[in-house]
């Protein structure tokens, strides 16, 4: 693949906000519409790239912003068991013949469901498709593992979702920090950023852009924030 390429997909972003786009099952706003209206709303507002799931959602996505496209396919929802963010080359390929500029994967070293490795996906991706490829990373050691295996930039994106334990609330600004240092890649700080302050955390320690996605575009979670902390419906008057 032509450096020119790669070049060209991550300009494009850097220093910017890319919004993810993506309602899973149980969603009412999943599907293209509504999410090429999300994504419509977040080229309006400045965002510099989407984040979007699966070849209808990304052709819908561009069709109506003509941002780049992070794109992604799914097979579980997120923190599901083992490798869910596009697992294998045949959805990788779906993803770039949607429109993607850029195929986001999960970067870590676990087994991958159809057997494959990250380094053969990423030099199949390269050299078949001709676009960059994102390591989505829970870890230093992940990052350090997807650089060797030819990622052209780390992503935050599995960090407390690959453990036993509960998922976080804050994001992992210590881990975008970590993988700046460990790597010469450009590092995406993604998951769990709901305030501007963290996203320009997220820059102070180097990150080359920002995805948010459920604090701009999942009006069910963030509906359930509220709803939660107050209490409702059951608040006392
Ligand atoms: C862990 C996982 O599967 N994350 C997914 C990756 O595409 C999405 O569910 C997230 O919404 C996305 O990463 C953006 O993060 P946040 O919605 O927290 O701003």
């Amino acid at each position: 693949m032509k450096g020119d390429t790669v070049g060209t997909a991550l300009g494009a972003i850097e220093s910017g906000l890319v919004v993810s786009c993506q309602a899973a099952e149980g969603n009412p706003l999943r599907g293209p519409r509504f999410m090429a209206a999300m994504a419509q709303a977040a080229a309006v507002a400045g965002a510099t790239g989407i984040r979007a799931e699966g070849a209808d959602d990304i052709a819908a996505v561009r069709a109506a912003t003509g941002l780049p496209v992070i794109g992604i396919r799914k097979t579980g929802p997120a923190g599901s068991d083992g490798v869910y963010i596009t697992p294998t080359y045949a959805d990788a390929e779906s993803v770039v013949a949607a429109g993607a500029a850029i195929v986001a994967t999960d970067g870590t070293a676990r087994p991958r469901p159809d057997g494959g490795d990250l380094a053969t996906l990423i030099a199949q991706v390269h050299d078949r498709l001709g676009v960059p490829v994102m390591a989505d990373v829970d870890s230093v050691e992940a990052g350090r593992y997807a650089h060797e295996c030819g990622a052209d930039l780390l992503a935050s994106t599995l960090s407390g979702y690959t453990g036993p334990g509960p998922v976080p609330d804050e994001p992992d600004i210590e881990l975008v920090a970590a993988l700046v240092r460990a790597t010469p890649l450009p590092v995406v700080a993604e998951g769990r950023i709901r305030a501007p302050e963290e996203a320009r955390a997220a820059f102070a320690v180097g990150a080359h852009a920002v995805v948010v996605g459920t604090a701009i575009t999942n009006p069910m979670e963030i509906t359930r924030r509220f709803t939660t902390a107050l209490g409702t419906p059951r608040r006392e008057k």
